[in-house]
C-alpha cells in the first residue's frame, strides 16, 4: 500500500491529517480553497511541493461547486483572488509561488482566446487540467531525484564506490511532503531499490518532529533499515559512527533554493551541512526545479517564517498504554514541558549557504558548482546539469 499525503479525483481531494500523523491516518476533505489554507498554515498538509499541490487542486474542486459569473473574466477574476489568498498561507516554501504563477498564466492564455466576456467554461477546464498535471509531474520527477540522487551518491563518495553506503536525511520529504516518492527520501528510497543502501538515520527534527513522526513512519512502512536519533545526536552519530556505517551523505529537501544555491530548509538543516563539511561526507539537497527560485538573488532574501511559541513548548499526543506499548487513540494530552514565562523563538527553517552544498539533486540531473565555486541553476531549466549524476 503506498503512502498517500494526498488523495485527488476531479471533484474530490482529501489530505491526510499529518498533525494525527503516526498513530492514526485520518483523511480530511479539503473542497475550498479556504480549506485548503487553514490545512497549509496550521499544518495538517505540509512539505513544500505538498503545499502547492494541495493549494492547486483545492480550486480545482471549488471551481466545480463554487457559483461565479459565467464570464471568462469572472471566472479568471475568482481565480486570481483565491490563488492570491493561498499564497499568504505560509511563506518561505516557494513552490506554492512558483504554482500560482503558472496556474494564472495558464488562465490569462485562456482569456486571451475566449476573450473576458467569453464563457468561463473553458477557463474552468484549463484551470483544472493544469492544477492536476501538477500533481502528476510532481511523482514523475521525485523517482528522477531519486535515481540521480542515488547514481551520483554511488559514483561520487568513496563508500559508494565500494559497497553500500548509509545516508542522514532530516525533517520529512517523502510520499508524506510530496504527491509521492518523495525528494530525499526519494534518494534513499532509491538507493534502497538498488541494494546500496546500508542504513538510513533520520533525525527527529523538532518541534514539529516531522522526522520521528513521518519520516520514521515512512521508513518503518517501506520496511528500510533506519533508526531515529534526536536533532543534537547527529555530531556524536557521525563522530561515532560514521566510519562504521560507512555514512557518505547527509541528504535534505528544500523549501526555497535561491539563485546562488543557498537553500531554505527545516531548521536545523544548516547545522547538519555545517557537521557534514567538518566529518568529510557529501551535503547534497534534493529538490525538483518548482523549489529553484532564481528571482530570489540569495538565501539573505529567503523570507524565514516564524511559528508559534507553544509548538516548541506543548507536546500533543495520545496516551501512551505502557504494558501494551500502544497508545489509546480515544485519549489526547498535552504536555508543557517549558517553564511558564520563557521566551520562545520558533523559525521554522534555516538557510544553508551554498558554500556548504556539495549538490543539488534536481529531476533533471546533479547540479555541482563551477569552477569558480558557484552554481549555474539558470542551466537546470534547460534540462542542463554539471553534475556525475
Ligand atoms: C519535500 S518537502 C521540502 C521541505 O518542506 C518541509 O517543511 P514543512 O514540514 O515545514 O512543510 C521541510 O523543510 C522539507 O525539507
Amino acid at each position: 500500500m503506498v503512502l498517500e499525503a494526498i488523495r485527488y479525483d476531479r471533484g474530490n481531494l482529501q489530505i491526510l491529517d499529518q498533525l494525527k500523523l503516526p498513530h492514526a491516518e485520518v483523511y480530511d476533505d479539503i473542497n475550498t480553497s479556504g480549506d485548503a489554507w487553514e490545512a497549509i498554515k496550521h499544518m495538517r498538509t505540509r512539505g513544500a511541493p505538498a503545499i502547492a499541490i494541495v493549494a492547486a487542486l483545492s480550486l480545482a474542486v471549488e471551481l466545480l461547486i463554487a457559483d461565479i459569473p459565467p464570464t471568462a473574466g469572472d471566472t479568471a477574476a475568482f481565480v486570481y483572488d483565491r490563488l492570491d489568498y493561498l499564497v499568504t498561507s505560509r511563506p518561505t516554501a516557494v513552490n506554492l509561488a512558483d504554482a500560482v504563477r503558472k496556474l494564472k498564466a495558464v488562465v490569462d492564455a485562456e482569456v486571451a482566446k475566449v476573450k473576458a466576456d467569453g464563457n468561463g467554461d473553458s477557463i474552468r477546464e484549463a484551470y483544472i487540467a493544469a492544477a492536476e498535471k501538477m500533481l502528476v509531474d510532481d511523482v514523475r520527477d521525485n523517482e528522477a531525484i531519486g535515481k540521480h540522487g542515488a547514481e551520483w551518491i554511488q559514483k561520487n563518495t568513496e563508500f559508494g564506490q565500494n559497497g553500500q553506503v548509509s545516508v542522514i536525511t532530516h525533517c520529512n520529504t517523502g510520499s508524506l511532503a510530496t504527491a509521492g516518492y518523495g525528494t530525499a527520501l526519494g534518494v534513499i528510497r532509491a538507493l534502497h531499490s538498488a541494494g546500496t543502501l546500508k542504513h538510513a538515520f533520520c533525525t527527529e527534527t523538532r518541534p514539529y518532529n516531522q522526522g520521528s513522526r513521518l519520516t520514521a513512519f515512512e521508513l518503518v512502512h517501506d520496511k528500510i533499515p533506519a533508526t531515529l536519533v534526536t536533532d543534537s545526536m547527529a555530531a556524536a552519530l557521525l563522530k561515532l559512527k560514521g566510519p562504521s556505517e560507512r555514512i557518505a551523505a547527509i541528504v535534505v529537501g528544500a523549501d526555497r533554493v535561491a539563485a546562488n544555491g543557498d537553500t531554505a530548509n527545516k531548521i536545523g538543516t544548516y547545522s547538519l551541512a555545517i557537521l557534514a563539511k567538518f566529518h568529510g561526507v557529501k551535503f547534497l539537497v534534493a529538490a525538483p526545479r518548482t523549489t529553484i527560485d532564481l528571482q530570489t538573488k540569495s538565501g539573505a532574501d529567503i523570507v524565514i517564517e516564524e511559528r508559534p511559541g507553544n509548538e516548541v513548548t506543548l507536546v500533543k499526543g495520545p496516551k501512551w498504554v505502557a504494558v501494551l506499548d500502544e497508545v489509546d487513540l480515544s485519549s489526547s494530552e498535552t504536555i508543557k514541558i517549558a517553564a511558564s514565562g520563557i521566551d520562545v523563538w520558533n523559525p521554522a527553517f534555516d538557510v544553508t549557504p551554498a558554500e556548504l552544498i556539495d549538490g543539488i539533486i534536481t529531476e533533471v540531473g546533479v547540479v555541482e558548482k563551477d569552477k569558480n565555486g558557484e552554481f549555474q541553476l539558470q542551466n537546470v531549466f534547460q534540462g542542463l546539469t554539471n553534475g556525475n549524476g
